[in-house]
């Protein structure tokens, strides 16, 4: 396991070291004590998965509001998504981070407080695992537009397949 920090403060890249031998591999997706001494500040109490029939699906950009406010460790077991968390922070500048998770390459993407998270899955039936540090509290779901001019995200399609909340998030500001 190994962190990458994002251009974007507080966002990890986890890189994965996998053990490979004649049965297939191993690899530790989650270690409370790599977290630490990586200065992540992340007891994670829910684990969730995402299961997303067609390629080019889109959820997002998603995020909970105080103080149900979340972390979340973002993976993809299952074939391949263009995962992208965005700085909402006051003094943030509305930067983003992009990465390509895959079930292959077996990375992830942690997630701090005050970012929005979505994703557009990148092949058919991909499966994204959260790990999440705080409870699902739908009064305080809440959203932008993955397509705001303003976050200037580079989504490498448009969606074929999105939800009615996602398509009607207003714009920022
Ligand atoms: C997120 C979530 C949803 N649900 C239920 C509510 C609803 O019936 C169904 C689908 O919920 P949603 O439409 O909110 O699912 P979805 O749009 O996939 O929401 C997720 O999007 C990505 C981008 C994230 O970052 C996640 O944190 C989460 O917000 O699942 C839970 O029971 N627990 C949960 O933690």
């Amino acid at each position: 396991m190994r962190f990458r920090a994002a251009a974007v403060p507080g966002v990890v890249e986890v890189l994965a070291d996998r053990a490979l031998d004649a049965r297939g591999a191993f690899l530790r997706s989650w270690c409370a004590t790599r977290f630490a001494e990586a200065g992540i500040d992340f007891a994670p109490t829910q684990a969730s998965l995402s299961e997303n029939t067609h390629r080019h699906t889109l959820r997002g950009m998603h995020w909970q509001a105080a103080p149900a406010a979340e972390q979340k460790l973002v993976r993809c077991v299952r074939g391949a998504v263009f995962d992208v968390a965005l700085d909402l922070r006051p003094g943030g500048g509305l930067r983003h981070e992009a990465v390509v998770l895959s079930a292959e390459a077996g990375n992830a993407l942690f997630i701090p407080q005050g970012c929005a998270h979505g994703f557009l899955t990148l092949t058919d039936d991909a499966v994204v695992e959260y790990l999440i540090d705080a409870p699902y509290t739908p009064a305080l779901a809440r959203g932008a537009r993955w397509d705001d001019p303003a976050f200037a995200i580079p989504w490498p399609a448009a969606p074929a397949v999105i939800g009615d909340r996602d398509r009607d998030w207003p714009l920022h500001g």
